[in-house]
């Protein structure tokens, strides 16, 4: 119901009528969705955006049912707060030229908030109906350590290794265990966060999980995943900006009703995973995804073109006072750094994806960051640092090294970083946040801040960044200290 223009009414099923059929495209019947066919532990922004929309696409599409989403929450209840009142409805605001468009998404049918709900998560596991677990959980959810293994130094992996569920990698094994005890058959687990390889990280993590279980029991766990779970990696794309106050309006003024778990995105999306699947999977090509046999050259396009390339225009931008990345890629200065990144350093590493241009993905990668009506926000992207670098630029910049090459852009990043991380404020004086699970590391090891030799060697001693060889080379020491003359 709308009261002098402002929408009061909440969304849900049964408010549905109120919203503005003319300009909203509604969600299909609810049968469609009604089956829980897939659990997602991280049901976050891009979850909601990306993979819950291409499932309804699909279902749709092949008029299939089965592939309800149950969406678990790991860290706090919020969103359960939010899609629970609503029949876990919700819209996505689609940010594009023009005017915004908004649909309202019905594929998520139940959602548990796990650290208060571990019965109901555990019986998701053990469901048959249940053929698939993806995952977007942020990398640091991965909780790996500086071999690219489990972390079993790790407090809440440790806590997990002693019967406890709060770690994703824990919240797996014990599910994989009661679906064993229930016979509930193969199910796959399929990571969509950016990670290289995401799923045989996954496996691997897994498995380093079973392993350090008592003999018995992980022997048990250990040889039944490999028998009946499937890992297929994939590569996801879609800017998802964390949703705003000013979205939650702008979406009340277009649906006719209020919406508080609302998600914004682009109009861009894009999916290639693995068909190497269990237990079977929804017919995501019907809505538009790749299914291939090997994602890896796809992956490591996105990872290093555009989410390297992010990651430089979050930190330079963010030392410039810029807010958003619109904003910093519209200063012609780190639009050159970035174009130069993605051709001189990130190109030649690349081996060229089937049916894709590499200067041409370039382009269309900032064209999309150029997006002004996004507002992205650099220190949302610039979060965690210390484990998107490995992934995003220091493959980059170990493959240049080993080629022989100065990889000066990509060492220009990784510097911007420091800056960040040294200076904690920008150019205006404003503080910047230093939103890293490995924060009070790496501000001791900036020292005071503002000496570039200092600070280069400080931040590269941190072995969990950059491993030992990137500490011990030369060229990149030299151009990182190059540059940190400039930024500091
Ligand atoms: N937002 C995007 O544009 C985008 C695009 C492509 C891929 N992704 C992938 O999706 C991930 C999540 O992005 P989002 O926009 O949904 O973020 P979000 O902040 O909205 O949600 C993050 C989710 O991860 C969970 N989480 C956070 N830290 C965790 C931890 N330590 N252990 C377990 N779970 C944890 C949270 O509970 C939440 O469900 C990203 O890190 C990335 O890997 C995001
Ligand atoms: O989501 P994160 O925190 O891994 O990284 C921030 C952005 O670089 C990322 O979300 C991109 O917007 C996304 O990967 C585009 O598909």
């Amino acid at each position: 119901m709308a009261a002098r223009g402002r929408a009061v009414t909440r969304l849900s099923r049964g408010t549905l009528p109120e919203v503005r059929h003319d300009r909203v495209q509604l969600p299909p019947p609810p049968a469609l969705a009604q089956q829980v066919g897939i659990l997602h532990l991280g049901i976050g922004a891009f979850h909601r955006a990306h993979q819950a929309v291409f499932t309804e696409d699909a279902a749709l599409a092949s008029d299939q049912e089965g592939w309800g989403i149950c969406g678990v929450t790991q860290r706090s209840a919020a969103v359960v707060d939010q899609l629970r009142p609503q029949d876990c409805l919700y819209a996505v605001l689609e940010r594009g030229v023009g005017d915004p468009s908004v649909r309202v998404v019905g594929q998520v049918s139940d959602v548990l908030f796990a650290a208060e709900e571990g019965p109901r998560l555990t019986a998701r596991f053990a469901d048959p109906a249940v053929r698939l677990v993806t995952l977007t959980v942020t990398e640091k959810g991965y909780r790996r350590g500086s071999d690219g293994g489990l972390d079993l130094t790790d407090p809440v992996v440790a806590a997990d290794l002693a019967g406890g569920a709060r770690s994703t990698v824990g919240q797996l094994v014990r599910g994989l265990q009661a679906r064993r005890a229930a016979s509930a058959g193969p199910v796959s687990v399929l990571s969509c966060d950016n990670l290289t390889g995401n799923g045989e990280v996954l496996r691997r993590l897994v498995m380093d999980f079973c392993r350090a279980l008592p003999s018995a029991e992980g022997d048990a766990i250990g040889s039944w995943v490999e028998q009946h779970v499937a890992f297929p990696s994939s590569m996801v794309d879609r800017i998802v900006p964390a949703t705003t106050d000013a979205d939650r309006a702008d979406a009340a003024t277009l649906l006719g009703v209020v919406d508080q778990a609302l998600v914004v995105a682009e109009p861009f999306r894009q999916w290639v995973v693995e068909d190497a699947f269990a237990a079977g999977r929804p017919a995501w090509e019907r809505a538009g995804a790749d299914l291939v046999d090997d994602v890896e050259p796809f992956e490591q396009l996105k990872l290093r073109m555009l989410n390297g390339t992010h990651s430089l225009l979050a930190y330079l931008g963010a030392l410039r006072g810029y807010e958003t990345i619109a904003e910093a890629v519209s200063d012609a200065e780190l639009a050159s750094a970035a174009q130069r990144l993605m051709r001189e350093d990130v190109a030649p590493t690349l081996e060229q994806p089937p049916g894709l241009d590499v200067t041409a993905y370039g382009e269309t990668v900032l064209e999309r960051f150029a997006n002004p009506a996004l507002r992205h926000r650099t220190t949302q992207v610039a979060m965690d640092g210390s484990q998107k670098l490995p992934l995003r630029l220091l493959t980059t910049v170990r493959d240049r090294l080993a080629a022989g090459a100065t990889p000066e852009w990509a060492s220009l990043a990784v510097a911007a970083w420091m800056a960040y991380v040294a200076a904690g404020r920008d150019r205006h004086g404003r503080q910047l946040p230093l939103d890293d699970p490995l924060a009070d590391r790496l501000r001791s090891a900036v020292g005071t801040g503002s000496d570039p030799v200092a600070v280069a060697t400080g931040l590269l001693g941190v072995r969990e960044v950059f491993g030992d060889d990137l500490r011990d080379s030369a060229v990149f020491r030299d151009a990182l200290v190059r540059h940190l003359k400039e930024l500091l």
